[in-house]
């Protein structure tokens, strides 16, 4: 089965963790995707009243298509749920996110929530974080010298031979820039060991926004199997 069916199963399974009158974070991404359209079937049935924030301009498209209610992040001073999916998960419920380049609204949203739920196929549990290019949202000014800033983080965060490459889009002449107007460093780190100190490293670099190592927030993942959905909560 294909891992298309698993993100399906996963983010049917979610909808469990959804109730009547909640403010729920949507997050970006395939699997979350599959999510908000869930959702908005629920909601346009009339099983389900909530309000979404959604953390990418894309994803608002996807809630307003598929009918679920959306409210300004501002007229929100706390969020119920985010739902949201995740490039890697190792056994710690650590996440590296931001494939998408969303990670910096999708942490906000997260960081704001009770409850973070994660959303992922099979292929995304990993032992150790790293494989997955960990993605480093920048501010466009300076961007040369935050990136070897960056390469000198990881390094001392114990990363041995870090990959540092700026983002590009279309015939890729031009960077990536996110929802925020920011580039995206994409690092490729082989494994982060310590994502602790490389947390502290990136965030202690002016030009750096923000970065997709998610730690000590998702507290349910749901893995979707050929067959079935494994619920883990921490
Ligand atoms: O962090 C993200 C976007 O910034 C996504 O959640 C992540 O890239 C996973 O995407 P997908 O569900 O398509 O595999």
């Amino acid at each position: 089965m294909s891992a298309q069916s698993q993100k399906a199963r996963a983010a049917e399974a979610a909808l469990e963790y959804i109730e009547d009158g909640m403010i729920v974070g949507l997050g970006s991404g395939s699997t979350a995707a599959l999510f908000v359209k869930a959702l908005g079937r629920r909601c346009a049935a009339g099983d389900l009243s909530i309000k979404g924030i959604p953390t990418s301009r894309e994803t608002e498209q996807i809630a307003l298509e598929a009918g679920v209610p959306l409210i300004p992040i501002e007229q929100a001073d706390r969020i119920d749920v985010a739902v949201d999916g995740a490039d890697e998960v190792d056994g710690g419920f650590r996440l590296i996110k931001g494939g998408g380049g969303c990670l910096l609204r999708e942490k906000i949203i997260a960081d704001a929530a009770d409850l973070m739920v994660v959303l992922v196929d099979e292929t995304k549990l990993v032992e150790t974080l790293g494989a997955f290019p960990l993605p480093v949202e920048v501010d466009p000014f300076g961007w040369t010298i935050t990136a070897k800033k960056v390469f000198d983080a990881l390094r001392r965060a114990g990363v041995e031979r870090p990959l540092v490459d700026i983002r590009r889009q279309g015939d890729r002449s031009e960077p990536f820039i996110t929802d925020g107007g920011h580039y995206i460093l994409d690092c490729a780190c082989g494994a982060i060991e310590d994502a602790y100190s490389v947390d502290a490293e990136l965030l202690a670099i002016p030009g750096v926004v923000d970065h997709g190592l998610f730690i000590d927030q998702a507290r349910v993942v749901i893995v979707g199997e050929d067959d079935d959905v494994k619920v883990m909560e921490l």
